[in-house]
């Protein structure tokens, strides 16, 4: 069987958040099974395509409406990655220092025209055209409805929701953009007025899933108006678990760690890459470290940081280290604490590869309160490196952190993304610190639980067999 990934990111070519983790890890354990999985994504101008060289093995042009860009298709010379990387080169649109802007439109739909254009020239179609998110929403509409695209209706598509949040929203004055197809049928992009490519592949894909199966059931209550629409598709949707990848995951072998470690080195490891972190931000290496990583967002409860930050460094005897970038107004905020709090609290604007990896190592406590969480990876990455999550109970936290205080619980959840709850949580975390036999048994014990990919890439090889 042979399958292909659509999206726009994808670990290590381009990584703006999970969805990189993600498309960068499943190819790669479903090729390990024995399904052939294969990657079609954007080339964009950033680090991994300056110091990569790669050869061209087909060029074209692509129509959006009345205008024409040329595009290449391009693959890695030399290629150390686990499956073969596809890259859409469409230079006047796609070739920028950045994955996303608001301005997205017309890249993403030129982005699915051209990767469809030149699957056309092949003579083996893939088995399952698998599209992850909004950017390629429109694909499962186009293999259905455009007309030529005709060879491809009987290419089964599923479309993957990382997030609901975002639905690639146009308006109707574009749909001329469109590969022309039969206009009795434009209802299928339409939701609420607008073209909604996230909707239109909730209704064309052949499966969708999302990924855990606690937010595939919160998406029919509240999915950002696509409510009722996910009721009504419901007998083609399913959750599955993202996996993480164990081999970029790895405490023992994680080059980007300042010590490497395993369960029965966690103490000695973790330590020095505390002190490295507590040096670099000037922390207090005595006292509990609790971090954030992730993007400064309302869907991350970030907005309620600065107000838990002040209470818990005003009340307890800890440290909290935030590395991140998002809105503004919010950096700002959390950067105006480091006066008060200096000694005791830090920041990291910005994005940071290594230093995620170090701080996942050295924290001792990684806080999520988000609002939506699909499935979140962070917890299951610092659940490997011994580190104890502190999350909001939804989405996939709640598929994967059980409250200490539950039978065989091991990290701390909170109910709602509330202050007072959080930082109740947070009380409760320092406690459970101010006794290290505790802490160090919790700390051994999370690290054996199981998130690698092994079993999630088994589910969607079953949902490829359903449909083929
Ligand atoms: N400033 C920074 N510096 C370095 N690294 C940073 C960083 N900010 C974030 N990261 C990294 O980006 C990834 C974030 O992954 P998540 O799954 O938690 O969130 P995201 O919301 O992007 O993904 C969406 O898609 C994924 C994949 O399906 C779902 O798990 C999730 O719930 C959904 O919201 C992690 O690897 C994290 O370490």
């Amino acid at each position: 069987m042979k399958i292909i990934h659509i999206s726009a990111e994808c670990y290590p070519v381009a990584k703006v958040g999970g969805l990189a983790d993600v498309v960068g890890a499943l190819p790669k354990y479903l090729n390990n099974s024995g399904v052939y999985s294969q990657v079609f994504m954007p080339f964009y101008d950033n680090k991994f395509t300056k110091t990569n060289h790669f050869d061209t093995i087909y060029s074209s042009e692509v129509f959006l409406g009345e205008t024409t860009y040329k595009f290449n298709i391009l693959v890695l010379q030399d290629s150390t990655l686990d499956f073969d990387v596809f890259f859409v080169d469409i230079p006047d649109l796609l070739f920028k220092d950045y994955v996303y802007s608001y301005e997205d439109t017309e890249r993403f739909l030129a982005f699915q025209i051209a990767t469809l254009d030149w699957l056309l020239t092949w003579h083996d179609y893939p088995d399952v055209i698998h599209c992850h998110d909004h950017h390629t929403g429109l694909i499962p509409f186009m293999l259905q409805e455009s007309f030529k695209y005709e060879d491809f209706r009987h290419i089964p598509s599923i479309l993957t929701i990382h997030n609901a949040q975002y639905q690639g929203w146009f308006p109707h004055d574009k749909v001329h953009l469109i590969p022309a197809f039969n206009f009795d049928n434009v209802g299928l992009l339409d939701w609420g007025g607008t073209i909604n490519p996230l909707a239109a592949a909730i209704k064309c894909a052949w499966r969708v899933s999302t990924v855990s199966p606690t937010y595939m059931e919160e998406l029919k209550k509240n999915a950002n108006g696509l409510e009722s629409l996910l009721s009504a598709e419901g007998a083609k949707c399913s959750g599955i678990l993202n996996g993480i990848d164990t081999d970029v995951w790895n405490p023992e072998t994680d080059e980007f760690l300042i010590e490497n470690y395993t369960i029965n080195t966690v103490n000695k490891g973790a330590k020095a890459n505390k002190k490295h972190l507590c040096d670099a931000f000037n922390l207090d290496e005595n006292k509990p470290l609790f971090a954030f990583i992730g993007r400064l967002v309302h869907q991350k409860g970030t907005d309620l940081f600065p107000e838990i930050f002040k209470n818990a460094l005003k009340n307890n005897d800890l440290n909290i280290l935030l590395l991140g970038s998002g809105d503004p107004y919010l950096e700002d905020s959390l950067n105006a604490l480091k006066t008060e709090f200096e000694g005791n609290y830090n920041t990291y604007i910005g994005y940071d590869e290594k230093l995620s990896h170090i701080i996942y190592a050295g924290a001792d406590f990684l806080l999520m309160p988000s609002r939506v969480e699909p499935c979140g990876l962070n917890q299951m990455y610092s659940l490997r490196y011994g580190t104890i999550p502190i999350v909001t109970k939804i989405g996939g936290l709640k598929d994967t952190v059980i409250d200490i205080e539950e039978t065989n619980g091991f990290g701390f959840c909170h109910d709602t993304t509330n202050v007072a709850e959080i930082n109740e949580t947070i009380n409760r975390a320092v406690k459970l610190y101010s006794t290290p036999s505790k802490y160090k048994k919790l700390r051994t014990q999370i690290m054996t639980i199981d998130h690698s990919w092994h079993a999630s890439a088994q589910q969607y090889i079953n949902l490829y067999n359903s449909i083929n």
